[in-house]
Parts: C-alpha cells; sequence; structure tokens
C-alpha cells in the first residue's frame, strides 16, 4: 500500500471525514510519542495526495488537553506530509466577525499550561523562531480561494488559545476582547508549534460557531455544533478548491526552521536521542 501523502487535512470538531477522497485507506501510524488521535485516511484528490485525520477523534472522544499532539504531528511527517491545513471551531471576540464566518488567523496567543510543546527533550534544546505562526503562503491561497467563491472571510486575525475544556469566565473573555484578541479555541497551540518544529507549512481555517461570553450572552455546545455543520460544507468546499494551489507552493521558510534553532552541541546528542528524532533531524545531525 502507498501510503504517501503530500497534504494533511487536520479535522476539528464536526469535522471528522472529508468526502474528497478518490480510493481512501485507513491506517494506523505509530510514532515515538505514540499513537495519533486516531487511524488517518489517506488517498488522492485530483491527483495530489492527501491525508485526513480527525483531531479529537472520530466520535469525538479525545479533549484539547488530552490530544497527543506530538504524535499527531509526527504521524502526519512520517507520511511524508509538507503542509497542513487545519480547521478549528472558535468563538468571536471582536464585534466585526459574526458566528458563521470564516477567518484565516495570523497569530496565536497561548493560554494553554498543561500540553507538551515541543518534540525536542531528552539532552537536546531547539530555540525556533515563532514569531509568525502560520504559513503566509498557504494562508493567502486559502484566503484568496474564500474570496472568489463568495465566503465572508477576514484575513488575519489574532486566534487566542485557552486551555479548556471549559469556556471561559465573562472576565476573561471580557480581557481577551480587550487586548484586541479576535477568536478564542482551544487546540492551535502547540499543534503550531510543532507542526513548525516538524518543519511543515501549517495554515488554519477558523469557523466561527458564537460570541464567546464578552456580551453578555451564554456559549453552549448545541449551538455551537449546529454553527460547524453549517459550515462543514464550506470548509471541505475551501480544502478542495486550495488544494491545486497549495500542492504548487515550492519553497518555503516553514519548511527549513529547524536551520541555526538546534542549540545543542551535536557531539553531546545522545545516540538514542538522535535516532528517536531521526526524522525531524537527520538533516542537521551532519553540522
Ligand atoms: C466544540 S466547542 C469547543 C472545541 O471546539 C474547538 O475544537 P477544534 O479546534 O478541534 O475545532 C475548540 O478548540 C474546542 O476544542
Ligand atoms: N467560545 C469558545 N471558546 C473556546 N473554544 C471555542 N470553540 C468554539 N467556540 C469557542
Amino acid at each position: 500500500m502507498n501510503s504517501h501523502a503530500d497534504i494533511a487535512i487536520i479535522g476539528g470538531s464536526g469535522i471528522y471525514d472529508v468526502t474528497l477522497f478518490e480510493d481512501p485507506q485507513e491506517i494506523r501510524v505509530e510514532t515515538p510519542f505514540g499513537l495519533p488521535s486516531d487511524d488517518i485516511m489517506v488517498g488522492e484528490y485530483d491527483g495530489t495526495k492527501i491525508c485526513f485525520l480527525a483531531r479529537h477523534g472520530k466520535g469525538h472522544r479525545i479533549s484539547p488537553s488530552d490530544l497527543n499532539y506530538r504524535a499527531n504531528i509526527y504521524a502526519l511527517k512520517k507520511l511524508g506530509v509538507s503542509k497542513i491545513i487545519a480547521a478549528s471551531a472558535v468563538g468571536s471576540l471582536n464585534r466585526d466577525i459574526a458566528p458563521l464566518d470564516i477567518v484565516i488567523p495570523d497569530q496565536l496567543y497561548d493560554r494553554t499550561n498543561s500540553r507538551k510543546n515541543t518534540f525536542f527533550e531528552n539532552g537536546i534544546v531547539v530555540h525556533m523562531g515563532f514569531a509568525d505562526p502560520f504559513c503566509p503562503g498557504m494562508s493567502e491561497i486559502l484566503y484568496d480561494v474564500m474570496m472568489s467563491r463568495g465566503y465572508t472571510a477576514h484575513k488575519g486575525g489574532t486566534y487566542v488559545c485557552i486551555e479548556g475544556p471549559q469556556f471561559s469566565t465573562r472576565a476573561e473573555s471580557r480581557v481577551y476582547q480587550s487586548l484586541g484578541f479576535d477568536i478564542i479555541g482551544m487546540t492551535a497551540l502547540p499543534e503550531a508549534k510543532l507542526a513548525r518544529e516538524a518543519e511543515m507549512c501549517y495554515s488554519m481555517i477558523s469557523t466561527v460557531t458564537d460570541y464567546d461570553v464578552w456580551r453578555d450572552e451564554e456559549v453552549n455546545i448545541a449551538s455551537i455544533m449546529e454553527n460547524v455543520a453549517k459550515n462543514t460544507e464550506a470548509v471541505k468546499d475551501i480544502i478542495a478548491s486550495s488544494i491545486d494551489g497549495i500542492q504548487d507552493i515550492q519553497e518555503c521558510t516553514c519548511q527549513s526552521a529547524l536551520d541555526g534553532a538546534i542549540t545543542t552541541d551535536r557531539s553531546l546528542i545522545s545516540y538514542e536521542t538522535s535516532r528517536r528524532l531521526d526524522l525531524l533531524l537527520g538533516k542537521y545531525m551532519e553540522e
């Protein structure tokens, strides 16, 4: 079986499969960090090899704090993926961004507190630049496709990632809103950091489901899931229409993010550590 894929789709809440594939196969991918959230569907779309992973697993079994983000990203890397399109359901903190709009965020603010956020440990230190956490080239393509297909799209915006699984208090929500953050969710981090450490382009399609609680409204899961469902076909359409352009991205700095970032003296990195991380580090170990 050919299990190679160039582009991965990570489906968020409400997106547990994509009906895009010709000839799909589900495969279990083992990693040094354990198993990803579920088996990964690998197939082709219009001549491009793509794959799909349900972030929370099929049936939405895994909470944001319990997700094995490292296994998810590593498994995609192992399949050969160089570009990830991630979908995430978010609340809006911005008056100009309404439920059912779609945002392509360009910034992240980290409010998580209990997640493994690096592949590099056990005797290796990597300090990688992360000033611009999303791939600008891929984000541009996603936004252009959304505009050309008539969706209400927002280019850029700051996604504040909370630990969850509880939604925010009103005080927290008002602080995030007054700080100028645009959208709020629970999963973009450490996913985006790990994708960058794995030198993969990563962009996000954030579908807005609610106004969080800064405007005296309430958040409830039933109406969030209702709004997610209203946008599912749009997300699939945007992805399908973007694949050609994304496949054409040839060189991107995301794909050399570790260049100059490995701080540890190579001769002091143990055989076990370098072997475990060979997929990520191999090309830099000769320096
Ligand atoms: C279903 S509401 C809260 C839940 O939805 C989002 O998940 P995802 O980013 O995977 O679409 C949000 O981040 C929370 O995890
Ligand atoms: N208001 C909200 N807070 C955090 N994550 C969300 N996902 C969807 N809506 C959300």
